[in-house]
């Protein structure tokens, strides 16, 4: 399985069925920014309420083959089995992805669990072989890369830009970051000093520098 970050803010997505799961699944795609359009016969309330505020549109009739073809990516979650293999066969002819829940053999695409904190993503698959550990490893990774990580990150971010400044060559660039996140730096991340690790990181970045313009 090969995990890529997928764009799907404005970029048109099909939900196949209407229930519990399917919701779940819109919700994630609503998170995401994505059109929805949900086609199935019956729905949930909150997918109905979803559609009476505009947040998805939702067809209430059964899918037909071809429904795929306007769509970038499509997941399919209904309770007939006979549906799953249509749509599947279906956006395999189109060349779209699709995701059939809990049916390994007919996805072209598995969702993972998510650890998600900011700007930071951790993304956990067990190739399909233990999804409840999946969710318990979310729920495990969750507790420890809390805000101190995303606060992290910004100050990574905040030296980066720094760096590409102040260290026009790559190859310096990469050299600095290969030792700049060591283990004082990151224990201090972890005992929540933010502040402290980001100013020892910035200073690390100016020696960096000065060693570069000696030589
Ligand atoms: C292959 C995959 C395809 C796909 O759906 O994308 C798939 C397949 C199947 N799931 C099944 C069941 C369960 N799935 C969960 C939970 C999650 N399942 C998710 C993903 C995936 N599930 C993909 C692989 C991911 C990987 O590689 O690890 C997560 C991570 C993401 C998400 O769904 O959004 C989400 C946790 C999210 C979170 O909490 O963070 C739980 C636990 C629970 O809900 O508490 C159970 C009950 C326990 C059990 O049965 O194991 C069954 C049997 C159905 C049956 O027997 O009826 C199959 C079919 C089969 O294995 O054949
Ligand atoms: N509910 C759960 O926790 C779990 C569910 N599953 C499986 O996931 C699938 C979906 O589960 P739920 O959402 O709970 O089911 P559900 O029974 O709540 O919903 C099924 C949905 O499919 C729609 N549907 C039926 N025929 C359709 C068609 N021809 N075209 C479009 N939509 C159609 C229905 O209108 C309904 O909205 C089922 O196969 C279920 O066995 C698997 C693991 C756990």
């Amino acid at each position: 399985m090969y995990p890529i970050n997928v764009d799907l803010r404005n970029r048109p997505c099909l939900v196949i069925g209407g229930g519990t799961i399917a919701e779940r699944k819109a919700a994630r795609l609503l998170d995401e920014g994505a059109v929805i359009t949900v086609i199935a016969p019956e729905a949930t309330d909150t997918i109905k309420d979803w559609a009476a505020s505009h947040r998805l549109t939702w067809k209430a009739r059964a899918y037909e083959v071809g429904d795929e073809k306007a769509y970038f990516l499509i997941i399919c979650a209904t309770d007939d089995e006979s549906v799953s293999r249509a749509a599947s066969q279906a956006a395999e002819k189109e060349g779209k992805p699709i995701n059939v829940c809990d049916v390994p053999q007919l996805c072209s695409f598995t969702l993972p669990a998510v650890v998600r904190q900011g700007d930071l993503q951790l993304a956990i698959s067990t190739n399909g072989k233990g999804p409840a550990f999946s969710r318990w490893l979310r729920q495990r990774l969750e507790r420890h890369f809390d805000e101190r990580y995303s606060r992290w990150l910004e100050e990574v971010a905040r030296v980066r830009q720094a760096a590409r400044e102040g260290l026009p060559s790559s190859k310096d660039r990469h050299a600095f970051w290969r030792t700049a996140l060591s283990d004082d730096i990151m224990d201090l991340v972890e005992q929540n000093d933010i502040d402290e690790a980001g100013r020892r990181l910035f200073q690390k970045l100016v020696e960096f520098e000065r060693s570069r313009h000696e030589t």
